[in-house]
């Protein structure tokens, strides 16, 4: 058994296809403000280390822990998820017509011992006009999404092309999660 320190869907959709049986954990929130200075990728695996170290102390039990953090990359800039809609649409319009990258980074906890891995993936959006983009902003589907789109969903019409871990920007890369499963001794592939 794992427990799962996150409240995304996302995740533990992606969890329950592989087969992992798993517990979702309430654990208190973090801070997730950027630090000065601090690269991207240092900056998300240090949210997916915070999530199952927080993940750790709010577990009633000794089973692995996950955390893991997503984040949509433009240059050195970090776009979380959205405050409201005009900022929504305007992460949207600096998205289109060039390439991002999505880091998610997933942290087990065996134990008190966490094992970290990242995944890199470069997502193209095509060129898409405002009207378009409103369009999109108006269906919510964005606001709980970092960068302001789901690529599982009806975002998938904004994509050009996708280089790396599909997984992993919907938040879980499942390529990096499976190895990490295994050195904590959890089992995939169960009736769950
Ligand atoms: C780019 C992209 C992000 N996302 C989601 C994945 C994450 O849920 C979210 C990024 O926010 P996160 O802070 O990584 O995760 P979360 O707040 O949803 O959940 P928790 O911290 O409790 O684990 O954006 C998609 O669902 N599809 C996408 O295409």
């Amino acid at each position: 058994m794992l427990y799962l320190a996150s409240g995304s869907p996302r995740r533990a959709e992606l969890l329950a296809q592989i087969g992992v049986p798993f517990t979702v954990l309430k654990a208190p929130g973090i801070d997730e403000t950027v630090h000065a200075g601090e690269a991207p990728r240092d900056y998300v695996a240090r949210m997916a280390r915070e999530k199952a170290a927080a993940g750790r102390a709010a577990a009633p039990g000794p089973e692995p822990v996950l955390g893991a953090d997503t984040a949509v990359v433009l240059g050195e800039r970090v776009l979380g998820k959205p405050d409201n809609d005009d900022q929504a649409l305007a992460m949207l319009r600096d998205l289109q017509d060039r390439e991002h990258r999505v880091l998610s980074a997933v942290c087990v906890m065996a134990g008190d011992t966490p094992r970290l891995a990242l995944s890199e993936t470069r997502v193209r959006l095509r060129a898409l006009d405002d009207e378009r983009l409103r369009a999109y902003v108006a269906t919510g589907e964005g606001r709980d999404k970092a960068g302001a789109y789901g690529i599982q969903g009806l975002g998938a019409a904004l994509v050009a092309s996708l280089s790396g871990s599909y997984s992993g920007v919907v938040g879980l890369p499942l390529e990096e999660t499976v190895p990490l499963l295994e050195w904590a001794g959890v089992p995939y592939w169960q009736p769950c």
